[in-house]
């Protein structure tokens, strides 16, 4: 991996320091020096070397930008190619740290947790209803700031349900057949979230292993350590059964795996440990929602849409936040259809293009309508993204931008809390304390109000993260 960074890029932005390195690329702080706007950059090593990671890579741009007007989402502001056309540059809004360093760090209070994973359903909830799934929760992938706003990152693994004809689907028809998936074994989630199904090779994926995800993440919160930290699938599926009650019949068919009867039969133990002992000290309705979540059946664990009306969750919530896109979020190269690495990036390239020059023209209307033609700016500014010598940037910037697929235009509606589900006792009438006054239909009163009452992360805090090197 070079960590030399592209002159074209270096001319419009400064560098600043290295934030993070995942498998696919490095991080960086850097300075947009045209308006000094704090951004992470992300270079993305051999974007393109084989089908699978072409594949990832133009999925990861795809629902990065259909998804990132979410506040929950982190904004993605640019995609730049890079000289060698192997790397890819994105821009994105600059976030102070990253769940897993808040967790290392212990700077998390209890209102922190329940915050965070307020957030976190309210980004799943958005994703799901446009069925789609994010495949990769983990705390490194959920981005933090001071004021403690959450912003979900990487979709590298993130997949449409909706991609395969009805009679490959599962019972509940929002699923993905991971048959169609090439290398599927280098494709999965980090180990230590997977959800069972997915430890067990099962070929079929559900909203349900996001949630499974989730309630990895809130246990680890407040343990500081990860639930299950197998040191193989099978492992895994061992630690999980002395956590777990026993799976019934129907649990192990709704895992849809041919490995799941025998290899459950043969990892049954009895439960050693139960979860909530593994949850030592912590409060009741956050063990109660880790218990929803963490079920063997995918079916049982309660979806993001519930998880916000739980009593853990219940005091941030009143319905006003929630978007529901009312549309399958789907790009147009299936995953039934394999193209060429070259394919997928001039794919890549001519959408970014595409969804540029969409961005002009309405730029340009705006400024027609408003009678200031004068004042549009010439177009060699957004040239042809073949011709980086002029400008190398595909500025997606402020107006968020679609790029091509299955879409009708961002439909969003907000819709009621959900009627609770489960036992009513889960769900008590929620109450929003006297005096928080917290109402999401405003996000900057919500914000001062839970910053008053509750406190923000600490800055001497979050200072303390970055002393350590990366
Ligand atoms: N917008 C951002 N602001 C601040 N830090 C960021 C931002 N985006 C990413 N990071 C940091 O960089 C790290 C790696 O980013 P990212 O997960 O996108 O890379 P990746 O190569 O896809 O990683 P993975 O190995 O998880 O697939 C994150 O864990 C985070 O610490």
């Amino acid at each position: 991996m070079s960590e030399e960074v592209d002159r074209h890029i270096l001319e419009h932005y400064d560098i600043k320091k290295r934030i993070g390195k995942g498998a696919y690329g490095i991080v960086w702080k850097a300075i947009d020096r045209r308006n000094g706007e704090i951004c992470a950059l992300k270079k993305i090593f051999d974007a393109f070397r084989n089908t699978t990671d072409a594949q990832r890579t133009y999925r990861e741009v795809f629902f990065l930008t259909k998804f990132s007007s979410h506040q929950n989402i982190v904004r993605l502001l640019n995609v730049v190619r890079a000289d060698n056309h192997r790397d890819l540059y994105l821009l994105f809004e600059y976030m102070d740290t990253d769940l897993h360093q808040a967790i290392r760090a212990g700077i998390l209070a209890e209102i922190h947790r329940a915050y965070i994973m307020y957030q976190l359903m309210n980004a799943t909830s958005y994703l799901h209803s446009g069925n789609v799934i994010h495949r990769d929760y983990k705390p490194s992938n959920v981005l933090l700031n001071a004021e403690c706003f959450v912003k979900v990152a990487d979709f590298g693994l993130a997949r449409s349900l909706i991609q395969i004809p009805p009679s490959q689907s599962g019972s509940h028809g929002n699923t993905v057949d991971t048959n169609s998936e090439p290398l599927m074994t280098e494709y999965v989630a980090t180990r230590w979230y997977r959800a069972p199904e997915i430890l067990l090779s099962s070929n079929k994926y559900t909203k349900g292993v996001d949630m499974w995800s989730l309630g990895c993440i809130l246990a680890e919160m407040m343990t500081h350590k990860p639930l299950f930290s197998g040191s193989s699938s099978l492992n895994m599926i061992s630690l999980i059964s002395s956590a777990l009650p026993p799976p019934t019949p129907s649990d192990v068919t709704s895992l849809q795996s041919p490995y799941a009867q025998s290899t459950l039969e043969h990892s049954r133990s009895k439960q050693k440990r139960p979860l909530c002992d593994m949850l030592p000290d912590s409060c009741p309705p956050a063990v109660d929602l880790v218990e929803q979540l963490m079920r063997w059946s995918p079916d049982k664990r309660l979806s993001a849409l519930h998880a916000l009306s739980h009593s853990y969750l219940s005091r941030f919530y009143d319905g006003d936040e929630l978007i529901d896109i009312q549309t399958d979020i789907l790009p147009d190269i299936t995953d039934d259809v394999i193209l060429s690495v070259s394919e997928y990036r001039d794919r890549l390239y001519s959408d970014i293009k595409l969804a540029n020059q969409d961005r002009i023209e309405k730029r340009v209307k705006t400024e027609e309508s408003t009678h200031s033609l004068r004042a549009t700016p010439p177009l060699r500014n957004f040239t042809n993204v073949q011709d980086k010598t002029e400008d190398p940037l595909f500025a997606i910037k402020s107006t968020p931008v679609l790029l091509r697929g299955s879409y009708s235009p961002r439909t969003v509606t907000k819709v009621p809390p959900p009627p609770p589900a489960g036992k009513p006792s889960i769900f008590p009438k929620q109450l929003l304390s006297p005096g928080a006054g917290i109402r999401h239909s405003d996000s900057q009163l919500a914000l001062q109000a839970k910053n008053q009452s509750y406190g923000v992360i600490s800055r001497t805090d979050m200072k303390q993260l970055f002393k350590k090197p990366f």
